[in-house]
């Protein structure tokens, strides 16, 4: 094959594999099998392999990066990344809504997510490329885990369209690829990993990224950097606009007309808990209008507009399981 037929070919399967990816690790619905995919893989290898200048950055061949690291770099927030304040209990509820109201006046609506027990990150994209990828660090000053956080397959290389923002979310490891890397672990009579939230944050900072791609992680993105460049009014748009640009979020989401939904949404989910496929350690409540948010404003902290109701610790578990699950 010619440089001219390969240029073609290669460009292609990269936007084919990127869409099989988007379907099966994003919207969890994949169109083609297992094999079809590999298949693709394989051949997009071959290609780049013979000519090594169609890699492109957004390349689903480039996702389990080169070299192994000596050190992360450090990376400065544009946009600070905040932490929120708790609540334990109906009542600290009740008072943060009205604290909310009292500061805004009149009616309010929230937006309940779920919290994912995991390692918050910050995604920037340039033009729609997947650029750099950070931890949160204190705040303001990150680590650089571009290269393990690449090795995530619902984080797309690529938006669908060329917008240049900085994304949050939580990075992850599911229960079963949490169980299962235990289990492999005390084959191995190594140290198992005490929960799920260790093991992502474990992972991540591996300075191999081979390592970090065998460990199954996955991520939930929650928020835009600035959203006022997007022309966006509530929280609620933000996510959907998340999507659009082709982010997993998290589809547990519920919008709560007054702090009693809000109440309503928490219980639910203290009994619905075990039944998800990863952890959550509580249930983060925002005010869904931004303009409100801005009048709210953050201190040097937190969002005065969001708070986490955060669940009981649940006992440890997961190690028993294993262990179980060994004899
Ligand atoms: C709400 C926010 C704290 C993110 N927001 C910010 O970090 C943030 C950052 C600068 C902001 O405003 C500024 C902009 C520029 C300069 C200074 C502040 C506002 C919010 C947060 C934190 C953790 C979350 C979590 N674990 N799960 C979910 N589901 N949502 C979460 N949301």
């Amino acid at each position: 094959m010619d440089f001219q037929a390969a240029e073609k070919k290669a460009a292609e399967l990269q936007n084919l594999l990127n869409q099989y990816g988007y379907e099966y690790y994003v919207l969890d619905k994949p169109s083609v099998p297992d094999a079809e995919y590999d298949r693709l893989m394989r051949e997009l290898t071959e290609i780049e392999e013979q000519f090594p200048e169609l890699k492109t950055q957004d390349s689903p061949t480039q996702r389990v990066g080169g070299e192994i690291l000596d050190m992360f770099k450090k990376v400065e927030h544009n946009i600070p990344m905040l932490s929120l304040g708790n609540a334990f209990g109906e009542q600290d509820l009740r008072d943060f809504d009205r604290r909310v109201r009292q500061a805004v006046g009149e009616k309010v609506s929230y937006v309940c997510e779920l919290k994912i027990d995991g390692l918050a990150v910050s995604l920037r994209y340039e033009k729609g490329m997947f650029v750099r990828g950070a931890t949160r660090g204190d705040g303001t000053i990150g680590e650089d885990i571009t290269s393990n956080l690449k090795t995530i397959r619902s984080i797309p290389l690529r938006l669908s369209e060329p917008a240049t923002l900085e994304v949050r979310g939580e990075a992850f490891m599911p229960k079963k690829s949490f169980m299962a890397l235990n289990e492999a672990k005390q084959k191995r009579d190594e140290e198992p990993f005490a929960n799920p939230r260790n093991a992502a944050a474990g992972s991540l900072r591996q300075l191999d990224p081979k390592i970090a791609a065998s460990r199954n992680l996955d991520i939930f993105l929650y928020g835009i950097g600035d959203p006022g460049e997007t022309g966006i009014e509530s929280h609620s748009e933000g996510l959907d606009y998340l999507e659009k640009l082709g982010f997993k979020t998290n589809k547990e989401r519920r919008r709560a007309a007054n702090i009693d939904e809000v109440i309503k949404f928490v219980e639910s989910w203290v009994e619905r808990r075990p039944d998800l496929p990863y952890d959550i350690d509580g249930i983060v409540i925002k005010v869904d209008s931004l303009e409100q948010q801005e009048e709210l404003g953050t201190t040097a902290k937190s969002p005065r507009w969001a708070i986490a109701f955060k669940f009981p610790a649940e006992e440890v578990v997961t190690i028993l399981k294993a262990i179980e699950l060994n004899v």
